[in-house]
């Protein structure tokens, strides 16, 4: 009232209060649900914290146990704890070199990696490498999952981001190598969504790798074991069933391939399981230092290197004749023998021989064993330095390829097949210093392999040719009563 005049409030202008939905929840369901969330969050804790303790124990439990005894028993025991448990290490070391490195102190690495390298870095090499996404203000970031340093190398699992393909990871390998101090980067596949890296540090196949002793026992021929792969296991090349093609510019070190597998048939060659044939177009430099090793063998790229290829042509066609119908894949028990031709420098035989008739019954003979040869047990080993299509137009027909040290990026995809080159097999960046080093992939396996063959010194040859002299190769086995068909 104005002089009793009514004059209308002003209207009221203060923000409603706005109180979060659980205030109005009935106080007894609100304690319930507290109750509920507390004791999620202790389960989420304890899981982390066990997680933790079990992947990285070094820096956790040690820690956490030098407080405890200080605590408990005070310093001095601590310190001779201390003493005892790095005096018990280098006993360790002394002892099982191996055992220690895998068991300690890969395990310090991995967790100082971790800690120093892999963890500090991420957020930042992932935004500024374009693997990080944002949309709608949130931020999709790879998530780093376990890193396991094997001393040459660090795995790092990665949890890629949704609609992310591994492609983008093989894209940016360079980037990723340098960003984390590494020498290179290689991806791998593990699982939908969830890819390893493997950061590389140093090349464990600088050394040489020996030639086991030779001695009889049983050989798998699809696992012939002919050097070793970089993670120290052996590398075992499949024969059977198969047809390799090992590519190396001079001196990648085909020779060392190409004796190895000889080296580790020298047994079930000395037992007639195995039948050697051979081509050696440069006149016998190669094969001819091991001569009775083969049961044929032409020095030269003439008309007998194709007669000889085209008989074993007819060998595979009759052979593959009779196994019709009855068996899928050659097998010991058809008494007859398997057999492997080795032509060093298959592309002096296909495409560089002058006389274009002499060329082309070659290359047919070449395309009917590499086609017909599997299932009747027939292996051709074809080793060349140039991997054009000029030189071998069938390079898919060889389900085992073999790339030994190459000049140029291109060629390695010419040999392993498209893409391999981008996950990280870069056989033009083998070293000259390390002949014998290659990438192989194998028809079916997503994942290159690197290996280093044996190194089959001139000594080595001579122990060769003394395990197969004459006197001491058995006849080839006949077959079971002189049966036409073949056991089933
Ligand atoms: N696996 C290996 N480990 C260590 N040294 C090797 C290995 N393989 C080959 N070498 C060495 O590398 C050199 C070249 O090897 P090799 O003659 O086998 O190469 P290549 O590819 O066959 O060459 P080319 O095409 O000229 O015949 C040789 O001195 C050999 O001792």
């Amino acid at each position: 009232m104005n002089g009793g005049k009514w004059v209308d409030p002003a209207p009221f202008e203060g923000v409603r209060p706005r109180v979060p939905w659980w205030v109005l929840v009935p106080g007894k369901a609100k304690w319930v649900a507290a109750l509920v969330a507390l004791v999620w969050l202790a389960v989420v804790g304890a899981v982390r914290l066990v997680l933790i303790v079990v992947r990285y124990p070094v820096v956790t439990l040690v820690p956490a146990s030098a407080v405890w005894c200080w605590w408990r028993f005070g310093l001095s025991p601590l310190i001779l704890a201390m003493l005892s448990l790095v005096a018990g290490l280098v006993i360790w070391s002394g002892l099982g070199r191996d055992s220690f490195l895998r068991h300690v102190w890969f395990r310090l690495v991995t967790e100082w990696r971790r800690a120093t390298v892999y963890v500090p870095r991420w957020r930042s090499v992932m935004r500024l490498a374009d693997l990080a996404k944002r949309d709608r203000g949130r931020e999709y970031r790879p998530r780093l999952r376990r890193v396991r340093s094997e001393g040459w190398r660090d795995r790092v699992r990665v949890r890629m981001v949704p609609a992310q393909s591994p492609e983008a990871w093989e894209l940016r390998r360079d980037g990723l190598a340098h960003s984390f101090g590494a020498r290179s980067c290689r991806v791998r596949v593990l699982k939908p969504r969830v890819i390893e890296l493997d950061f590389v540090h140093a090349d464990p196949l600088v050394r040489p790798v020996t030639v086991p002793a030779l001695a009889d026992g049983d050989v798998d021929f699809k696992r012939v074991v002919v050097g070793r792969t970089e993670s120290g296991k052996p590398w075992r090349l499949r024969l059977l069933g198969a047809q390799v093609l090992v590519v190396g510019v001079p001196g990648a070190g085909k020779g060392s391939v190409l004796w190895s597998v000889v080296w580790q048939l020298a047994p079930a060659v000395r037992a007639g399981l195995v039948r050697l044939v051979g081509i050696d177009p440069k006149g016998g430099m190669e094969l001819g230092q091991v001569p009775d090793a083969f049961d044929r063998l032409v020095f030269g790229n003439g008309a007998d290197a194709v007669e000889l290829l085209e008989s074993i042509a007819v060998e595979v066609k009759e052979r593959a004749a009779r196994y019709r119908g009855i068996r899928r894949l050659w097998a010991r028990e058809t008494g007859e023998p398997l057999t492997v031709l080795i032509v060093d420098e298959l592309a002096d035989v296909i495409a560089y021989q002058p006389d274009r008739q002499l060329r082309e019954r070659a290359v047919r003979a070449v395309q009917t064993i590499t086609s017909q040869g599997r299932a009747p047990g027939y292996v051709l080993v074809g080793l060349v330095q140039d991997p054009r299509k000029e030189v071998v137009g069938f390079r898919h027909l060889f389900t085992v390829r073999v790339a030994l040290r190459l000049d140029e990026p291109q060629q390695v995809d010419m040999v392993l097949g498209d893409g391999v080159r981008q996950r990280g097999a870069a056989a033009h960046e083998i070293s000259e210093n390390t002949p014998g080093v290659a990438w192989v992939k194998q028809d079916g396996q997503r994942e290159p392999e690197r290996a280093r063959a044996f190194h089959v010194t001139d000594d080595d040859l001579a122990v060769l040719r003394d395990f197969l002299r004459p006197g001491e190769v058995r006849p080839f086995p006949t077959r079971p009563d002189g049966a036409e068909g073949v056991a089933a």
